[in-house]
């Protein structure tokens, strides 16, 4: 299981200074909504920059406007950029057609998707497909990603499934036994944490005894 680092709500030069300390325990690098929202695709090309040897993921929630904002992103150095799954189909069709184009890849964000809405999606075999339980069903609800839901969606092994939402060291053990994502998104679990390289580290510790079962 790899670990996508989410980083969110903090300025570009923390986001740096948070994944210098955590770089040896995580494989990608999640630059937050929040920050593209609060400083444009600078933050994409930032990231990039500081750690050019990672996957860098634009989390930039594409709903419209797929073919610009994709091509924004990827000029920026993202590898990887997220559109919601709830998008109109011809949106998810730009965004595929980009990514190609570019040889990057294409994160399909299924917060808020019906089942039917997923089933349509699947065609788009190329794509990661994120299980998302969303900041304001975590803050406001109290949910966190545990992966118990539609995971029959994903039984075709050649799916590329990521899982986010309030994962935590006590939580990824049932997430992997259910929806078992290839890539987990982390987020406030590591950055918010007192020591955030020591529990990027254990996160790491619990993927990779996952890889050797
Ligand atoms: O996409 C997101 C918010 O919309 C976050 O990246 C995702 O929820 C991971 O962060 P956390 O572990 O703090 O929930």
């Amino acid at each position: 299981m790899k670990i996508q680092l989410a980083l969110d709500r903090m300025e570009i030069a923390e986001a740096i200074e948070l994944t210098r300390k955590v770089t040896d325990s995580i494989d990608w690098i999640e630059v937050g909504t929040s920050l593209i929202k609060e400083f444009g695709v600078a933050s994409v090309r930032e990231l990039k920059q500081a750690f050019p040897a990672k996957t860098v993921v634009a989390d930039i929630k594409t709903i419209d406007n797929g073919r610009y904002e994709f091509e924004m992103c990827f000029e920026a150095g993202a590898d990887v950029a997220t559109v919601m799954g709830v998008s109109p189909l011809v949106t998810i069709d730009a965004c595929m057609e980009v990514a190609r184009r570019y040889n990057k890849k294409v994160m399909i964000d299924l917060l808020n998707t019906s089942s039917e809405q997923k089933s349509a999606l699947m065609k788009y075999k190329e794509a990661i497909f994120c299980d998302h339980v969303s900041k304001d069903e975590q803050e406001e609800a109290g949910s966190l990603n545990r992966g118990d839901k539609d995971g029959q969606l994903f039984d075709d092994p050649a799916i590329q499934v990521a899982a986010a939402g309030g994962i935590t060291l006590e939580s990824i053990g049932a997430l992997r036994a259910t929806l078992n994502p290839a890539v987990a998104i982390i987020g406030s679990a590591i950055t918010k944490a007192e020591n955030p390289a020591e529990a990027a580290d254990k996160f790491k510790q619990v993927c990779q005894q996952e890889e050797l079962v």
